[in-house]
């Protein structure tokens, strides 16, 4: 049985003088060993992708986390330099992936940069420089040189009771990574709040009637995926649903060609 499908739209980047597609490793990492499933990597393009062509043949999508911010004039707001770097291909790439993924009902994980994306998506806002608000815990990107350190488990999360992430992790509090300067503002129609910081900041999503497992969250699962349970359990339950949807594809391939 050939392994399922996850798709991860790629971020751009500037080396050697040449424009590339990338993303980082600990995210296809996690796609291999987290979920079992082959990771490939989507082009950013603001225009070119066939994105019907993409999703008739993967069986999940992961967007992952990034330095870049996703642009303010997408979510209503004046643009503010404080608030670059950008990337405006993975903005187009991952706004439009996203809602066709979520109307196909194919297994969703957003995660950082992803989950900001998710509720732009799907009509809600973001808010900049969370650490400036009063009462805010400082949720940055440590500033350490080793990323072992950067990615530290070092915040407290509290998953709501009900809650889909709930089913997956439990309800109460977990001890999760932080590196982020920007948070959900507005939460999207759509999407409802499943766990929380201390200090308030939106820390997981899931799609309201979602027709499959359809979740973000604004810590880093994918980096700790082979030593943090935690982190592990929630990539234990998108695999599970990827592979659910991939036996579905299948079949209704195999049934298609029967006829
Ligand atoms: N840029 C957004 C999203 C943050 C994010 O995805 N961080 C992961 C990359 C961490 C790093 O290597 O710096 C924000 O800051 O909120």
């Amino acid at each position: 049985m050939p392994s399922p499908i996850i798709a991860i739209p790629a971020d751009t980047r500037e080396l050697d003088g040449y424009n590339w597609h990338a993303t980082p490793h600990q995210y296809v990492n996690a796609v291999v060993k987290g979920t079992g499933a082959t990771a490939i990597i989507i082009p950013a393009l603001i225009e070119g992708n066939d994105f019907d062509a993409i999703l008739d043949r993967v069986d999940g999508v992961m967007l992952s986390g990034s330095r870049t911010n996703v642009y303010p004039t997408l979510y209503g707001r004046e643009v503010n330099e404080s608030d670059a770097p950008f990337d405006r291909p993975r903005d187009a790439t991952a706004l439009e992936l996203i809602r066709r993924t979520i109307d196909r009902g194919i297994p969703l994980l957003a995660i950082c940069r992803g989950i900001q994306e998710l509720n732009v998506a799907l009509g809600g806002t973001l808010e900049s420089e969370i650490q400036d608000k009063p009462g805010n815990w400082d949720h940055r990107r440590p500033d350490v040189p080793e990323r072992d350190r950067m990615y530290a488990i070092r915040q407290k999360v509290h998953v709501k009771e009900g809650s889909c992430i709930a089913g997956v992790l439990g309800t109460g509090e977990f001890e999760v990574n932080s590196l982020h300067r920007q948070a959900i503002g507005e939460t999207a129609p759509r999407l409802a709040v499943e766990a929380v910081a201390d200090d308030g900041t939106i820390e997981a999503v899931s799609v309201i009637d979602a027709k499959n497992f359809a979740v973000g969250v604004q810590w880093h699962p994918e980096y700790w995926v082979e030593s943090d349970a935690t982190s592990a359990r929630l990539f234990k339950a998108f695999g599970n649903a990827v592979k659910a949807y991939a036996a579905a594809r299948r079949w209704s391939s195999r049934s298609f060609t029967r006829r």
